[in-house]
């Protein structure tokens, strides 16, 4: 068995060689391809017509992948143009799905890691939907209402073609929410003149969206760390908990940390971090970040007495139980984890995608710090997103407590899934190898059974 796994890997490490030959300059599509090859050798040693139909070759390589010219007007009148991106990247399992970011620093190989996560995660919520991922190198910060319109039109007016309800199924991501969305899909339902609600998911409860869309990913997150500490006979009562960003993901993640009974003391966004001992005041966060749009920094001043806020250094040297990045890829590096494990974190669970270095995670396995990854543990945002599109395929609406209870048990269907099957391939514990491993097999069997696709 060991000389089986030492031939794999070196094909593995073939395999990986050959998809960063033909997919120069994209870093971070290397690094998601990378961490998942790394879980493979024991189920191709377990099932070996996995590598001899070619299925790993065929993951990595796109269904279809769309770059569009997006060109719009600002409020000066000038003429501005983007770069808009849609990867389609695996419909084994259903419609391509996953969300459209607007963020200066999207490119291609943003994207595709980002599509490339996707399969895994949404394989994992047990519903079926494929992965994809789009995105535009817009930046919509201090952009007026009226500009952000106009360039979601423009965008639309080259994605629609691509899109529907049986084919891709695009949401929010980083720079991409509910205002985004809905001007999206007031275009497209322009051009198409159709109400084809299930186009589009994150949509305005009062047009096609549902309950708990909105909070999912945040909630879903801690849905997970509730799961983890379970597992260990633990809770999440009296815990201190550090969040990074304090848009979508983070609010949410915050807000569900703290009706669990747990304290987050420290939250971010891109010009630094606050701290308050007293735990985050969501309310006055929430007026900050998403009423008047404003910085991190805002919060502290709003609150002398008990918060603080650092410009430069790391979020990550703040002692806590709990950390949960929720902010961009690679915000936590080497240094962050061993500061983290040594100032006592027991668990990390990640709502961002990707937001680990690979040595981070080396560093909290060895550690003995317990780490969910992206694809597991923020999968609740998508689940929801396809609860929405069960909602809109009967013309359904449900009750948010409903809808809450069913993101918790995909969430803990999850979680037990993952640590099943890290048992099942002799790594205990492991959260990433349970994740991968079990979605590489459901994808896997299903581009099996579907033939040379
Ligand atoms: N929105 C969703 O449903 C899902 C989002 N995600 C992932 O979660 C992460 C956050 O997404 P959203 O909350 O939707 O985006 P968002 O645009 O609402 O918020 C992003 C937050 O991250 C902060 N940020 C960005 N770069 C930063 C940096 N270098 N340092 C510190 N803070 C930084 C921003 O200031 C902002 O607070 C992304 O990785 C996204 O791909 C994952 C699953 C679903
Ligand atoms: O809800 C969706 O379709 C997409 C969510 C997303 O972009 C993600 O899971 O990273």
């Amino acid at each position: 068995m060991v000389a089986i796994v030492a031939v794999l890997d070196e094909k593995i490490s073939d395999l990986y060689a050959q998809v960063v030959a033909r997919n120069p300059g994209e870093a971070e599509f290397h690094q998601a391809v990378r961490e998942v090859f790394d879980s493979l050798g024991p189920v191709l040693a377990k099932h070996p017509h996995y590598a001899d139909a070619g299925i790993i070759k065929r993951l990595t390589e796109p269904e279809r992948q769309i770059i569009f010219r997006v060109p719009w007007v600002d409020d000066q009148g000038q003429v501005q143009i983007n770069r808009g991106f849609r990867v389609e990247f695996n419909s084994a399992l259903g419609p391509y799905k996953g969300g459209l970011r607007f963020h200066p620093s999207v490119y291609l190989g943003v994207v595709k890691f980002l599509g490339f996560e996707q399969i895994f995660k949404n394989a994992l919520t047990g519903l079926p939907i494929g992965g994809g991922k789009g995105g535009a190198d817009f930046d919509p910060k201090g952009r007026s209402d009226g500009e952000v319109m106009r360039f979601c039109q423009s965008f639309m007016t080259e994605l629609y073609r691509h899109i529907g309800e049986y084919t891709d199924v695009p949401a929010g991501d980083t720079g991409v929410g509910g205002r985004e969305i809905g001007y999206l899909f007031g275009q497209y339902k322009r051009i198409t003149n159709r109400y084809e609600s299930g186009v589009l998911t994150g949509k305005g409860l009062a047009w096609g969206g549902s309950q708990v869309r909105t909070e999912a990913t945040g909630y879903g997150v801690v849905f997970f760390v509730r799961d983890m500490l379970a597992a260990a006979g633990d809770d999440l009562d009296g815990k201190t908990v550090v969040v990074s960003g304090s848009g979508n993901v983070a609010i949410y993640a915050i807000d569900k940390v703290q009706q669990l009974g747990g304290r987050v003391i420290a939250c971010s966004d891109s010009g630094g971090y606050v701290v308050d001992e007293a735990g985050i005041d969501l309310d006055l966060l929430k007026d900050i970040k998403n009423i008047r749009r404003g910085r991190i920094s805002d919060y502290a001043a709003a609150r002398p007495d008990t918060a603080r806020h650092i410009a430069s250094g790391s979020l990550w040297n703040v002692p806590t139980d709990i950390a949960i990045p929720c902010a961009t890829q690679n915000e936590l590096n080497g240094v962050d984890a061993t500061e983290l494990a040594k100032n006592g974190c027991r668990i990390v669970a990640e709502g961002a995608n990707m937001p680990s270095t690979p040595e981070a995670v080396r560093i909290f396995s060895e550690a003995g710090v317990s780490f969910a990854p992206g694809k597991a543990a923020n999968a609740g945002g998508v689940a929801t997103s396809a609860l929405e599109m069960q909602q809109n395929a009967s013309r359904d609406s449900w009750t948010f407590n409903h809808t809450e209870e069913r993101l918790s048990e995909i969430m803990t269907s999850i979680h037990d899934h993952c640590l099943h099957t890290a048992d099942e391939y002799g790594a205990p514990g492991n959260y990433a190898t349970g994740a991968n491993i079990a979605a590489f097999t459901q994808v896997a069997d299903a581009m099996l059974a579907l033939g040379l696709i």
